[in-house]
């Protein structure tokens, strides 16, 4: 999918909303445990439920990658059942030397090599450019580099001050635009980390940035949304278990629509208020 065809998206459903199938065998609801592929059957429920109120969708490889062979068939089922129009994203937070990297990249967006092709996954900058650009040789895929993360630990070294004066969130920032432009690489940006969105935007003015952090961890959709969209919106917000275990009980789709709903409300008038 292409920025243009992104942003489309965003004005056509009035929203940047990214829901998360951060799906947990043990907190589905009971009574799909019973089907044959339970992970699956729920996600499959919830994509149907929001399907119109959202312009993405976000996997996270870990929990498919912890049930081995099963959770990789539930995975690539998942992405087959989500609709064309929506980005996908394959959270699975990769990169090594090239030559693996390029092995990465294959398993996430080579359909005739693995069976997936994702339009996005997200990559750590840590091992820096060789093993970020084997990603980007796949045409039409995006790079979702990881920069302010939402996480406590983050600050550990994002936020450390290089000796000339720059936070490393900031260099890496910096140093990787020059690797591909805002057309095939966007940046993680933690919604608990709002209060950066300007500095961020200083540097990285047209680039989505892939934002987790509202919901279960709390980030103000308000803020991010104020400090972070740009001319094409230029925002994906995530939210998983604010979404999909908005209930435990039968009526799971439902209450994860109306979580969906709220979101994509205050999104659409955000985007009246704040799109540039
Ligand atoms: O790359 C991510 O998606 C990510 C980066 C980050 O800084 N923080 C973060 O929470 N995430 C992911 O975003 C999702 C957040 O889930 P909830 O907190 O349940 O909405 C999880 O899949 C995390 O792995």
């Amino acid at each position: 999918m292409t920025k243009t065809e992104l942003f489309n998206q965003i004005k056509t459903k009035k929203s940047y909303l990214c829901v998360g199938l951060d799906t947990d065998i043990k907190k589905i609801p009971k009574h799909l445990l019973s089907s044959e592929d339970p992970v699956f059957e729920f996600n499959k429920a919830i994509i149907d439920a929001t399907s119109d109120l959202c312009v993405s969708y976000k996997p996270n490889i870990a929990f498919y990658e912890a049930m081995g062979p099963k959770g990789w068939q539930s995975l690539a089922k998942t992405l087959e059942y989500i609709p064309k129009d929506c980005f996908s994203i394959a959270d699975a937070k990769r990169g090594d030397i090239g030559n693996t990297s390029s092995l990465y990249a294959r398993a996430f967006f080579d359909k005739s090599a693995s069976g997936m092709s994702f339009d996005s996954i997200t990559v750590a900058p840590y091992m820096g450019k060789d093993s970020v650009s084997p990603f980007l040789e796949f045409e039409n895929k995006w790079v979702i580099l990881l920069a302010l993360t939402s996480n406590e630990g983050g600050k550990d070294f994002q936020n450390l001050e290089l000796a000339e004066g720059t936070e490393v969130y900031k260099k890496v920032l910096e140093v990787s635009k020059n690797w591909g432009d805002s057309e095939r690489l966007m940046y993680v940006v933690g919604a608990t980390r709002a209060e950066k969105l300007r500095e961020i935007r200083a540097i990285v003015p047209d680039s989505f940035l892939l934002v987790p952090g509202v919901g279960a961890q709390g980030g103000s959709l308000f803020e991010v949304s104020k400090y972070g969209m740009n001319a094409t919106c230029g925002l994906l917000v995530n939210s998983s278990r604010g979404i999909i275990y908005a209930s435990s009980g039968e009526d799971f789709a439902e209450k994860a629509r109306e979580e969906a709903q709220k979101i994509q409300t205050e999104m659409a008038e955000y985007l009246d208020q704040f799109l540039k």
